[in-house]
């Protein structure tokens, strides 16, 4: 086996370019990563490698083989299949690496963040929903220096960026969210989709499982007339009765 093989072909399920094969064909079933859409990338733990998929290929077909691996300081391919070029998304990917110490992101083109960037304005905001409990505040417990999550008294808050013809063209508007929310594990890019990431794939995964479920509710909300963030007891003002 070569050594940039060695990379990619490991018996461990949960060795990042397996988990990304596994994942991308979950999400592809669940609607999210449809018609070439979409991606995953995983920072490899113990080397700290960046896995990223082609660019252009059916989520669900991919293989270990097909990925891209990256050096993380020198942004180096170590590994580049001839076949393919490398997703779109993976300046977006690196700046979340970089600037969020992100150990996974998610791109999924899910048409709940579709139908939400219709609906909101610059940013999407739901409240008082137990759900909302799976997503970090962004904040640390200063005793056990664990991260700590949202409240159910809490209103999540995740900005809204406008599309561009390329996918690299977001990397701007990307960067001032970091700045302007600087607690958010999420970017919804209106009429394409969201971005989620987390300090693992196994947290990425929850919290972009939590959101989108956030989203169709909030679209549910929304269509009764009740504003996702109202307060709690406020929905019945809201709901058109008899
Ligand atoms: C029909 S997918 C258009 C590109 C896109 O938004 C995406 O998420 C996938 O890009 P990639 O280069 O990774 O195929
Ligand atoms: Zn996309």
């Amino acid at each position: 086996m070569s050594s940039e093989d060695t990379l990619i072909h490991s018996d461990d399920p949960r060795h990042p370019a397996n988990l990304i094969c596994t994942l991308c064909k979950q999400f592809f079933y669940n609607n999210w990563c449809t018609g070439t859409g979409g991606g995953i990338s995983i920072k490899d733990p113990e080397t700290s490698h960046y896995y990223l998929a082609p660019s252009g290929v059916q989520k669900e077909q991919m293989r270990p083989e097909d990925l891209f691996v990256m050096d993380a300081q020198t942004l180096d391919y170590l590994r580049a299949p001839k076949l393919y070029k490398p997703s779109a998304c993976t300046p977006l990917f690196v700046a979340c690496y970089q600037k969020k110490d992100a150990g996974a992101i998610i791109h999924t083109h899910s048409q709940n963040a579709v139908v939400c960037s219709l609906i909101f304005g610059d940013e999407f905001r739901i409240a008082n929903i137990e759900q909302i409990k799976a997503i970090p505040s962004g904040k640390v417990d200063p005793v056990t220096m664990k991260p700590i999550a949202l409240s159910f008294f809490d209103t999540l808050r995740i900005p809204i960026i406008e599309n561009m013809a390329h996918e690299d063209e977001l990397i701007d508007d990307l960067h001032k969210t970091f700045i302007d929310y600087p607690n958010t594990c999420a970017v919804i890019v209106r009429r394409h989709g969201i971005f989620v990431w987390g300090p693992a794939i196994d947290k990425a995964k929850i919290f972009n499982e939590a959101i989108d479920y956030l989203m169709e509710l909030a679209i549910k909300m929304h269509k009764l007339g009740i504003p996702p963030d109202c307060g709690i007891g406020e929905e019945k003002k809201h709901l058109a009765g008899p």
